[in-house]
C-alpha cells in the first residue's frame, strides 16, 4: 500500500453531480481536485453519444447491476436496475429527458429545516447547468438541450387531446410551475445531435486544468478517518489496477457515487447503525441510523395501444424488432442529424394532477388514506413520516400540482416483469405507449449493506414500491386517467381501441374498475431509474443525514454531494434536479461554507 500527494477535495465518483463539482471547484486554480471514478472514459463511444443507442449500455461492465429484494407491493417480484459506472455516471447511458421538478417539491426541502434550498435559490443554481436557445438568455450552463423538431404528426396530437381533455400545454417546463402538456427538452447537443452530459459538457472543456485529476477503473473502498479529536475524514481508500492507494484530502472528502452507492460507502467505512454494522463486523465511526434509509423511487407502469397506420404517425417498432431497412434508414437520417437516434424519443409529456376527485367525500378518501398510515405507525421516522405526507397532502387534491406523470412515446413499450425491456412483440403491428409515473410516491425504502466485502451485490436494496395505501390508490386512478387519455379525441382517431395492447393489459374498457386498475400495477409496475433520498438533507433528529451544507453528521471534512441527498423526490425524471443540487454545492463548498 503507498500514500499519495494530497489534493485539496477528493471526490468519490465521477458521475454526473462529481463530474459538475469537480469541474466548478477546479476553476480556482489554487484548489486541486481529484476525481475517484469506478468505471471507464468512455467518452468517445457511441453507444454514449448516440441519443437513440441510450438502451445499449443498460447491460454490461458500464453499470452497476443492480436489482430489489423481493417487494410485497409488487407481488413478491425482484426489480433489476442499472445505475451508469462509467465517467459521467448515469449522465452517460440516461434516456436524455430533461424536465425541471416542482417549486412545490424544492420548496418543501427548505421546510424541512434546509436553509437556502427554497426555489428560488435552487433555480438559479439549477440554471447554471444547462442552455437551451428558447429559454432565454438567463440559463447559460454547460449541458446543451434540444427540443426535437415535429418530424411526426404525434406531438400535436398529444397537445390536442390534452387540451380536449382541459389542460394546459403552454407552460414553462423549468420554472417549477409546469401543469399539463409539454414537449420536454432532451441533454442533446443541437449542433452536433449527440448526447450532452457531464463528462462531455462539463469535464472536457476544464480536463487540462494541472490541478484537475481524474482516475478512472478505481474503485473507493472506504473512507479514512482520524480519531484523535472527535471525527474527521481525511482520505480514501482506493483500489486501481489492482494496486490499493490511500489518497489524502486536505479540505474535504466529497461522496458523490450515487443513491446506491453513496450510504453504500458510508456503511462500508463504519458511518451507519450502529447495531447493523456492528452485526457485520464493520467498526463504527459515527452512529447514524438514517444512512441508507428514506429511498425513493417512481413506480412505473405502461400501457400499449395498436396504432392505425397512416402517414405522419410512425412509430419505432420496425427499429426495435431490428428490420435492417428500418435500422439503414434511422443510421442514414442520423448522418443528417435527423430521425428516431437523433432524440430520446420520449419528449411528449404531461404532468397532471389527481383524476377523479370530484367531490369533497373523494378527497377525505384519499387523505383518510394518508392518516391511517400514520397512526399504523407506518413509518419508523414519524417526524419525517409526517412532514413527507404534509406536502403530498399539499399537493393531492390541487387542480394543478401533478401527482402523475405521463409520457407518451411512440412505440411498444414495455418491461419484463423483472424490470427490464421486454422486447416488441412479434407482427407487423405497430403500438403507441403511455408510460406512467407516480410523481410523488409515499412509499420509502432503504438501502443496506449485507457484509463488511466491498463486493458490489452485498447490498439489499428496499424500495418498497407501493407499500404505502395512497400510492397504489392514487397511482390507480392516474392508470384510468391514461386510458381516458387514449380514448379521447384527436388520439383516439390513431388507435386501434379493440386492436392489440401490450401482452400483460387487460381488456379494453376493464380498467375502469379499481380493483383491476390495482391488480394491473401490482403485476407489471417497476421502478424508473430515479432513486433519491438515502443521505438526505435534513436535520438528523428528522432523518437527515447531511446537513443543509451536505456536511455528513458526526464527522468534519465529509459531505455527500449526488441525488441520494434530496430528501423529497423530484416529481419527474430527476437529471436536471440533480445537476441544480451540484451546482447547488458547488456554491456552498467555493463560498466556504
Ligand atoms: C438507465 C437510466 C435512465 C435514466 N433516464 C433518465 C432520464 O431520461 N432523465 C433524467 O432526468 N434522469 C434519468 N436517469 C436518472 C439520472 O441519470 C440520475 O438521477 C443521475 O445521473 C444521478 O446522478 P448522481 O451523480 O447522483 O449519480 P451517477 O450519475 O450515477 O454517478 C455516480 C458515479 O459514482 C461512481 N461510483 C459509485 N461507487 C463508486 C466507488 N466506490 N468508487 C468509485 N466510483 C464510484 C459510479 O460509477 C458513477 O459514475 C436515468 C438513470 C438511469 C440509470
Amino acid at each position: 500500500m503507498s500514500s499519495f500527494t494530497s489534493f485539496d477535495y477528493v471526490i468519490v465518483g465521477g458521475g454526473l453531480a462529481g463530474l459538475v463539482l469537480a469541474t466548478r471547484l477546479s476553476e480556482d486554480a489554487n484548489t486541486g481536485v481529484l476525481v475517484i471514478e469506478a468505471g471507464q472514459d468512455q467518452t468517445s463511444d457511441p453507444r454514449v453519444n448516440i441519443p437513440g443507442m441510450w438502451p445499449a449500455l443498460i447491460r454490461g461492465e458500464s453499470a452497476w447491476d443492480f436489482k430489489t429484494v423481493p417487494q410485497e407491493g409488487l407481488e413478491g417480484r425482484q426489480i433489476g436496475f442499472p445505475q451508469g459506472r462509467l465517467l459521467g455516471g448515469s449522465s452517460a447511458l440516461n434516456g436524455l429527458a430533461f424536465s425541471a421538478t416542482s417549486k412545490a417539491n424544492v420548496d418543501a426541502w427548505e421546510s424541512l429545516g434546509n436553509a437556502g434550498w427554497g426555489w428560488k435559490e435552487f433555480y438559479e443554481s439549477m440554471k447554471r447547468s444547462y442552455s437551451l436557445a428558447s429559454e432565454g438568455a438567463d440559463a447559460k450552463g454547460p449541458v446543451q438541450l434540444t427540443v426535437p423538431e415535429a418530424d411526426t404528426e404525434w406531438p400535436k396530437v398529444w397537445t390536442e387531446t390534452l387540451t380536449t381533455l382541459g389542460f394546459s400545454t403552454t407552460g414553462n417546463p423549468f420554472n417549477g410551475t409546469l401543469s399539463g402538456g409539454v414537449v420536454v427538452a432532451d441533454s442533446i447537443d443541437p449542433l452536433t445531435k449527440q448526447r450532452s452530459y457531464a463528462a462531455n459538457a462539463y469535464l472536457e472543456p476544464a480536463r487540462s486544468r494541472p490541478n484537475l485529476t481524474i482516475w478512472t477503473k478505481a474503485d473507493a473502498e472506504k473512507i479514512i478517518f482520524d480519531r484523535s479529536d472527535g471525527v474527521t475524514a481525511t482520505g480514501v481508500q482506493v483500489v486501481q489496477d489492482g494496486e490499493t492507494k490511500i489518497v489524502e484530502a486536505r479540505k474535504d472528502v466529497v461522496i458523490t457515487a450515487g443513491t446506491i452507492n453513496s450510504p453504500r460507502l458510508l456503511e462500508l467505512s463504519g458511518v451507519g447503525d450502529a447495531k447493523r454494522l456492528q452485526s457485520l463486523g464493520i467498526d463504527v465511526v459515527v452512529d447514524n441510523p438514517n444512512v441508507g434509509e428514506n429511498l425513493q423511487n417512481h413506480p412505473l407502469c405502461t400501457l400499449s395501444f395498436q396504432v392505425r397506420d397512416g402517414p405522419g404517425f410512425d412509430t419505432i417498432d420496425k427499429l426495435a424488432r431490428q428490420d435492417p431497412n428500418a435500422i439503414a434508414a434511422a443510421m442514414k437520417a442520423y448522418g443528417n442529424q435527423k430521425g428516431p437516434m437523433s432524440k430520446s424519443g420520449s419528449n411528449l409529456v404531461a404532468q397532471l394532477p389527481t383524476p377523479g376527485l370530484k367531490t369533497d367525500d373523494d378527497v377525505s378518501n384519499l387523505t383518510a388514506l394518508l392518516q391511517s398510515a400514520i397512526l399504523d405507525g407506518h413509518d419508523e421516522s414519524k417526524s419525517f413520516a409526517q412532514s413527507h405526507e404534509s406536502f403530498v397532502r399539499s399537493i393531492l387534491a390541487s387542480p394543478t400540482e401533478a401527482t402523475g406523470c405521463y409520457i407518451m412515446i411512440p412505440g411498444f413499450v414495455e418491461p419484463t416483469s423483472d424490470g427490464w425491456m421486454a422486447p416488441a412483440p412479434p407482427g407487423e403491428e405497430n403500438y403507441l405507449t403511455l408510460t406512467l409515473l407516480l410523481a410523488h410516491p409515499l412509499s420509502r425504502g432503504s438501502v443496506h449493506v449485507t457484509s463488511a466485502s466491498a463486493d458490489p451485490s452485498a447490498v439489499a436494496i428496499d424500495p418498497k414500491y407501493l407499500s404505502h395505501p395512497l400510492d397504489i390508490e392514487v397511482m390507480a386512478k392516474h392508470l384510468q386517467f391514461a386510458e381516458n387519455i387514449a380514448t379521447t379525441k384527436p388520439l383516439v382517431d390513431h388507435l386501434v381501441l379493440d386492436g392489440k395492447r401490450n401482452p400483460r393489459a387487460p381488456p379494453a374498457g376493464s380498467l375502469a374498475d379499481l380493483s383491476a386498475a390495482k391488480e394491473y400495477l401490482r403485476k407489471t409496475t417497476v421502478g424508473a431509474h430515479h432513486f433519491t433520498g438515502t443521505c438526505s438533507m435534513m436535520p438528523k433528529d428528522v432523518g437527515g443525514v447531511v446537513d443543509a451544507q451536505l456536511r455528513v453528521y458526526g464527522c468534519r471534512n465529509l459531505r455527500v454531494c449526488d441525488a441520494s441527498i434530496i430528501p423529497l423526490t423530484p416529481r419527474t425524471n430527476p437529471q436536471a434536479t440533480v445537476y441544480g443540487v451540484a451546482e447547488h454545492a458547488a456554491r456552498i463548498i467555493r463560498t466556504g461554507l
